[in-house]
């Protein structure tokens, strides 16, 4: 498969045309919902996520029989700088541990019933240090979100995207820091476990980056190229491409909602077919979820990235989903409907 795009202009433009949902399947889960054995409303935010997965499925009966779990991975040039709690190489470590099924997430894919494949972006080619230059050349970019869009399943009923990249949490937070402005600060935290030295060196390099892509900040694609790294970009071109096949999407922590963000930032609604799996303890994710109107499911105190969160809260949704397709009505049940 290739993707729809071979500029960074074609894949704005695909952001702008994408399809939105599915009214009358809302309506029908609605009303199906309303006639289900139980008191209104009682089922309470499980009601909700079985009405905008009816929604974006286009069937107000809907099943979820087929989720997709896909782990970009990717390294940073602005390692370098001491960001981190863990070496730069940890990230082609944990490629292989993925590969041969010992992360969290094989583990957690596994038990929530989802096909689950890691994607290495150019692991031997670090993106530049952000400080000093663009992380990420147009070509490279429109690379890494091709790579994203085609790694999508079409036949996928859900899909939640996840990301290995030692430093990448000092990449969200230049990202988050451009779209949404504030000081450096309020956008990082301790991410793998860095010390106070390595928080001031994380802040001092969101700082120099917003000063030195002063010029751009105002186009989100374009920080999303000067910031980020190839796997948030990946992640960016997966959730569009969810959305182009009518894909529901579970947010993971706070690497992949700034990637999510930059796609709201281009186009108002554009991640209307996702939810906000957690909330991780990397301190700024809950500031994007406020920007973002996004209300968590889940609030574990995870901080691991690579798709957990949002795979956990696949059980969730599957849970939902069951109760609202599989539930037998007041009619059907003889069950008296006050
Ligand atoms: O998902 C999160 O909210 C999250 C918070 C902190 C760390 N991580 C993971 O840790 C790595 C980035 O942390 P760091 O300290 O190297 O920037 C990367 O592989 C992420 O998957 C992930
Ligand atoms: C071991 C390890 C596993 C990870 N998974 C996602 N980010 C990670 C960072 C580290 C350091």
């Amino acid at each position: 498969m290739t993707a729809p795009f071979s500029t960074i202009d074609g894949f704005r433009d695909l952001l702008g045309a994408m399809p939105s949902v599915n009214q009358t399947a809302v309506n029908g889960a609605a009303e199906r919902n309303g006639q289900l054995t139980k008191p209104p409303g009682a089922l309470g935010r499980l009601e909700d996520l079985a009405s905008w997965y009816a929604g974006w499925r286009g069937n107000p009966r809907p099943e979820l029989t087929a989720p997709q779990v896909i782990i970009f991975a990717g390294n940073h040039g602005v390692c370098a700088r001491g960001v981190s709690a863990f070496p730069a190489e940890v990230t082609h470590q944990m490629v292989a541990n993925f590969e041969h099924g010992g992360a969290a997430i094989n583990q957690l894919s596994k038990a929530f019933g989802a096909s689950m494949s890691v994607v290495p972006l150019d692991l031997d080619t670090p993106t530049a240090d952000f400080t000093q230059a663009p992380a990420m050349t147009d070509d490279e970019l429109i690379a890494a979100l091709a790579a994203g869009w085609t790694s999508v399943d079409p036949s996928a009923d859900l899909l939640v995207v996840g990301e290995m990249g030692i430093g990448n949490t000092t990449a969200a937070a230049a990202i988050s820091a451009a779209i949404y402005g504030g000081d450096a600060s309020s956008w990082t935290g301790r991410g793998t476990g860095v010390d106070d030295d390595g928080l001031a060196r994380k802040t001092e390099a969101v700082e120099l980056a917003l000063e030195r892509h002063a010029d751009l900040l105002d186009d989100p694609l374009a920080v999303l190229g000067a910031m980020g790294g190839r796997e948030l970009a990946a992640m960016a071109g997966a959730i569009a491409a969810a959305r182009h096949h009518s894909i529901p999407v579970i947010l993971d922590g706070f690497i992949c909602t700034a990637s999510a963000a930059v796609l709201e930032a281009v186009q108002k609604g554009a991640l209307d077919h996702c939810v906000a799996g957690h909330v991780s303890a990397e301190n700024a994710h809950i500031r994007l979820l406020v920007q973002l109107d996004k209300e968590p499911l889940l609030k574990l105190g995870l901080r691991l990235g690579e798709g957990s969160g949002a795979a956990l809260a696949i059980g969730i949704l599957k849970g939902a989903v069951a109760c609202h397709s599989g539930m037998s009505t007041f009619a059907e049940a003889g069950v008296s409907d006050g």
